[in-house]
């Protein structure tokens, strides 16, 4: 099997050994968290474990509700107790860049209503520095080729994130995506705040401060935490 896909599988699968009983549980989206998913299905049908989920996509519902995974209706979100999800860049500081599946703001949504945060990834994600992907920005449809513009004079190398008709891709929540091909920053959290000042951005893909651990997939499969310093051991 291909390297980096059984890397997201024991990412993944590993991270569904950490949930427990009466947990409430943030389901995030994407290839890595699939495996999450399904081994948390599993343990559902086969130990009786007792999860409420909350998503962040409707192909996550989706696959949830397919494989038996208890999943909370409607707009309330209740403090959850653990959410898993992928990245599409991770830092040595764990901060990441997310979106690259355009599901950014829920995922955000969730994340920030979560007391933790679990990301999978396969080892290829993990990087010094944050520029490996480009920055999803999500807006609002209205006047979005200008914020394009706004981002080309800024230097951020748009681009609107087109579907295969060649029309603008639309998130879950109706929004599009602008993806800032910056190849670097010195200051990550300037640039989110500037980007949550922009008036017709609703969100953007950096998730600073927000990853407690990284579970990474590799020849070994390591946890990364953040406590006061960064630590890191050897799961197998
Ligand atoms: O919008 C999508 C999400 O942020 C995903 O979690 C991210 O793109 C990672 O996805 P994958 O595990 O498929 O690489």
């Amino acid at each position: 099997m291909d390297n980096v896909i059984e890397n997201k599988r024991r990412a993944g699968e590993y991270a569904a050994t950490l949930v427990e009983d009466g947990m409430v549980i943030g389901l995030g989206t994407g290839s890595t968290v699939r495996y999450f998913v399904e081994a948390l299905a599993r343990r559902v049908r086969e130990e009786g474990l007792d999860v409420l989920g909350f998503v962040t996509s409707g192909r996550t519902a989706a696959l949830a509700e397919q494989l038996g995974i208890r999943i909370h209706q409607g707009d309330s979100i209740i403090p959850i107790d653990l959410t898993v999800d992928g990245a599409d860049s991770v830092d040595a500081e764990l901060n990441g860049i997310k979106g690259g599946g355009a599901a950014l703001l829920f995922e955000k949504i969730i994340a920030t209503n979560s007391k933790r945060n679990i990301w999978v990834v396969d080892e290829s994600k993990l990087h010094e520095r944050l520029w490996n992907f480009p920055v999803p920005v999500e807006v609002v449809p209205y006047g979005s080729f200008s914020l394009l513009r706004r981002f080309e004079q800024h230097g951020y190398q748009p681009t609107m994130r087109m579907a295969s008709d060649g029309v603008p891709i639309a998130t879950d929540a109706g929004h599009y995506i602008i993806d800032l091909h910056i190849e670097d920053h010195p200051n990550p959290q300037a640039l989110a705040t500037e980007l949550k000042q922009t008036v017709g951005v609703v969100d953007h893909g950096l998730f600073l401060n927000i990853a407690d651990a990284v579970i990474v997939g590799g020849t070994e499969l390591r946890v990364v935490k953040k406590v006061t310093t960064i630590q890191e051991e050897v799961i197998k």
